[in-house]
């Protein structure tokens, strides 16, 4: 996507060859900086800071990371090594897994004098892959928001969505997003309410920057607004990203998706979750199964904002003997899911639907 009508992805291979260049999500929407990896403890530091993070931006960063490792040491040890050290960063998102298995797949049969080139050959072409089937997940979401436009005659489609899965959390085009763009570039009047997120505030600073960046109107709302919206007859539909989608159509998505699912059902609001591939666990066949992440309580108890000066900082919003939680993810059950948005088309939140399309 487009910032200041210059064009992005969210990594791309460094001018040297060797290397790995990503925005650093961390200083947005204050500041555009972008940060160059070189070596596999710059790329897991990535990840578990959150310069770069959603699920597919989390699986493509992990593949350049072991690109990086195989310059280190490209033995079977430095891959396994590898691995290990990259998965210890963030347990929710499978795309993590599934990109270390593709990069194992891939780097296993090579001698170890052709795994660098194979490595980043290969992570170059999981972005690619990445950016083709978030493209079609906007083109087949984009139908959903055009038979609402069709029902409400051309009035404007108002759409929710939570945290920030965009063209940041991916390579390019990005999840839920990408139907919105799609429509959006049709000439279909969309609204876009933006869950602020807390903790972290993805949609506020993400969600917000990006749908601002290409023009598509939205409004930053409170987390506990949604229900209200709903009630009020101001949400035509939900579409949210996910971490980890299981074969059964459980979804681990970032912590309130599942107060919205419920908000949802309970105002007769369709609500879509937006996936590619690389973010089914197969191996799973019940999302209370699925990884929680908890991040550190300082997340919870402090907010960083940017002073009338410019100046960014963080403060305390809470007591300091005060304990706090931080669960980074919840599981909404599939039964509370309209459907799946895949790069495959759209179906039923259930083992069946997504084996229609995956089988
Ligand atoms: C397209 S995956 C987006 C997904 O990832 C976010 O989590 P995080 O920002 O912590 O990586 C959130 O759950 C989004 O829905």
């Amino acid at each position: 996507m487009n910032i200041d009508g210059k064009p992005y992805r969210t990594i791309w291979l460094g001018s040297d060859g060797v290397s790995a260049e990503i925005i650093d999500q961390t200083k947005l929407p204050f500041a555009l900086e972008i940060v160059t990896l070189r070596t596999l403890e710059e790329a897991a530091h990535a990840i578990s800071s959150m310069q770069v993070r959603g699920a597919p931006l989390i699986g493509a960063t992990a593949a350049y990371g072991v690109a990086l490792a195989m310059r280190e040491d490209a033995s079977d040890a430095g891959l396994a090594r590898a691995c290990d050290v990259l998965a210890a960063t963030r347990p929710t998102a499978v795309n993590l897994r599934w990109a270390l298995d593709e990069m194992v797949a891939h780097l296993q049969p090579l001698p170890a004098d052709a795994r660098v080139a194979g490595a980043f050959a290969r992570a170059a072409e999981i972005c690619d892959q990445d950016v083709e089937a978030c493209r079609k997940i906007g083109e087949h979401g984009m139908g959903l928001i055009e038979a609402h436009a069709e029902r409400k005659k051309g009035e404007t489609v108002n759409i929710l969505t939570h945290c920030n899965a965009g063209w940041l959390a991916t390579v390019d085009w990005g999840t839920a997003l990408a139907p919105i763009y799609k429509a959006f570039d049709k000439g279909i009047s969309v609204h876009v309410w933006v869950d602020e997120t807390r903790p972290r505030n993805q949609g506020a600073s993400l969600t917000a920057f990006e749908l601002g960046a290409h023009g598509v109107p939205h409004t930053i709302v409170a987390d506990n607004t949604g229900g209200h919206l709903m009630q009020a007859g101001l949400v035509d539909l939900c579409i949210v990203g996910t971490d980890r989608t299981t074969a059964n159509g459980d979804v681990a998505n970032k912590i309130g998706t599942y107060l919205k699912a419920l908000a949802a059902k309970d105002n007769g609001v369709q609500f879509f979750v937006a996936l590619p591939h690389s973010t089914i666990d197969w191996t799973l066949d019940d999302g209370r199964e699925i990884p929680i992440e908890q991040r550190d309580a300082s997340e919870v108890t402090h907010m960083t904002g940017q002073l009338p000066d410019g100046k960014v900082e963080t403060v305390a919003i809470a007591p300091p003997a005060s304990r706090a939680a931080n669960y980074a993810f919840d599981v909404t059950p599939a039964r509370l899911v309209t459907g799946f948005i895949t790069e495959r088309g759209v179906t039923p939140a259930s083992r069946e639907g997504l084996s229609l399309l995956y089988s």
